[in-house]
């Protein structure tokens, strides 16, 4: 645990921004944000910040699985202490108040790390990396919808009304005037973003009505999971600003494409700096090649990481509006039809971008999942399958094509639980069984719709 060695930063970080309050953040399982808000004097000189561990253990609804699911966990609810990491320590640019977000990992007072904590996941795995010499790079992409707000969750989503006073009504893929239909929101998302020190890259209008991505500059795994968990925060509060929703559901409206979060990769040699996916003479090496033979093998059994709730699977199941949303874990040089795209690139920007993962999955565990069988295909020295050349489509569905099958294959797959953690895989499983089964006891409209009068 960290000796308050954080505490000078923190001190004069404050007094530079005047800071008056602290929210203190912790990302559960689904990527809600947990913690408490606290005077700034208080936290400064007060003992640290206490949750209990249960948090790990809650479902998108705020239930808990069942006892019988949760013999794995210790089911105590023990106080974990918050430890502030001052590299995720950000403004609050909408506050009245000078105040501060801080992302926290949290230990039992015991001193050990939480295992159930997504961030520590993802530190676990690439602390993996780091004891062969390799940092890995990432470059996140987020999709998102920005939509009417709705407060009765029996209509379905519709765009929301622009600049014009109109809707969008077809397709307007890359069109810059339809980004400048919503300019007072992006003005304000980009200085917000400028307060908090997050570096978007690029922004542009996706397939989907109202559907756009942002881009992420390449950095560091955790770095990146930390700026598009607060990314994700800060656009859906300027957004309500602008009387919208933004949201990072994978597949909120049946007939537009879903919301992905694609994952540039690269690895670096941790100490010469350069790229290890390349050889001297500037080809794709043994490793890349390697890397993308785990991703191959493994990721169908993370998917329930990549792909977390019920709605995820209705992304990446294919359809007339289900755009290039992957189906299956090919690769390819500069094809989007294949969930491991390749961008053609100078040979110290090779790469392997994951197009499995939706936007509304956890990036600390989309990040270590995906990273995790990279790792596992290097250190297996797994060949991957050819390149696909030309569309992958025609092959079918080869992913899990609902969370109970992704479940089940995660639970069988020790090799992950290995890297990811048992407990937390233990956890993980119970957590989402117990959503799966919350969802399946609400009936739908399409139930209503065919099987009232027929059956
Ligand atoms: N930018 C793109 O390639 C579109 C991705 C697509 N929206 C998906 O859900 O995967």
């Amino acid at each position: 645990m960290s000796n308050r060695q954080e505490q000078p930063l923190l001190n004069d970080w404050f007094q530079k921004h005047g800071i008056t309050e602290v929210e203190c953040l912790v990302s559960d399982l689904t990527g809600i944000l947990k913690g408490k808000i606290m005077p700034a004097g208080k936290y400064l000189k007060g003992g640290r910040p206490r949750l209990p561990d249960s948090i790990f253990i809650q479902t998108v609804t705020g239930g808990y699985p069942d006892d019988e699911d949760i013999r794995f966990w210790n089911p105590a609810e023990r106080d974990m202490e918050l430890v502030p990491d001052p590299s995720a320590i950000y403004l609050v640019p909408w506050a009245e108040d000078p105040t501060a977000q801080i992302i926290h990992d949290c230990f039992y007072l015991t001193g050990e790390p939480v295992e159930l904590a997504p961030r520590y996941v993802l530190k676990r795995v690439l602390d993996l990396y780091a004891a062969r010499g390799w940092t890995p790079v990432v470059a996140p992409e987020v999709e998102f919808y920005l939509v009417k707000t709705n407060t009765d969750s029996d209509y379905p989503l519709e765009p929301p009304i622009g600049r014009t006073g109109r809707q969008e009504s077809s397709r307007q893929s890359f069109s810059i005037d339809a980004v400048n239909e919503f300019d007072p929101l992006f003005e304000e998302m980009y200085d917000y973003c400028d307060a908090m020190n997050l570096d978007l890259d690029t922004l542009i209008h996706e397939e989907g009505a109202g559907q756009m991505e942002v881009n992420f500059q390449h950095g560091d795994p955790l770095a990146l999971a930390d700026q598009v968990v607060m990314f994700k925060r800060t656009l859906r509060e300027t957004a309500l600003r602008h009387g919208m929703y933004a949201t990072f559901m994978a597949k909120p409206m049946a007939g537009e494409p879903g919301s992905s979060m694609h994952i540039h990769q690269s690895l670096l040699d941790s100490k010469e700096g350069h790229n290890v996916f390349a050889d001297e003479d500037g080809q794709p090496s043994r490793l890349f090649h390697a890397f993308i033979g785990g991703q191959q093998r493994y990721l169908p059994s993370v998917m329930p990481l990549l792909a977390p709730n019920v709605n995820s699977y209705r992304r990446l199941m294919r359809t007339e509006t289900s755009g290039s949303a992957p189906i299956n874990v090919e690769w390819g040089m500069d094809n989007r039809t294949v969930g491991l795209r390749v961008p053609v690139s100078t040979p110290e920007a090779t790469r392997v971008e994951n197009r499995l993962a939706g936007a509304d999955a956890n990036p600390y565990l989309v990040m270590a999942a995906s990273l995790a069988c990279g790792y596992l295909g290097m250190l297996g020295r797994l060949e991957p399958r050819p390149p696909m050349v030309g569309s992958a489509w025609s092959g079918g569905n080869k992913l899990p094509d609902d969370i109970g099958p992704a479940l089940d294959m995660l639970h069988d797959c020790q090799p992950l639980a290995d890297i990811l953690g048992e407990r937390f895989v233990n956890s993980y499983l119970a957590v989402k069984r117990a959503e799966h089964r919350a969802y399946f006891q609400v009936i739908s409209s399409w139930e209503r719709e065919h099987l009232l009068l027929r059956v």
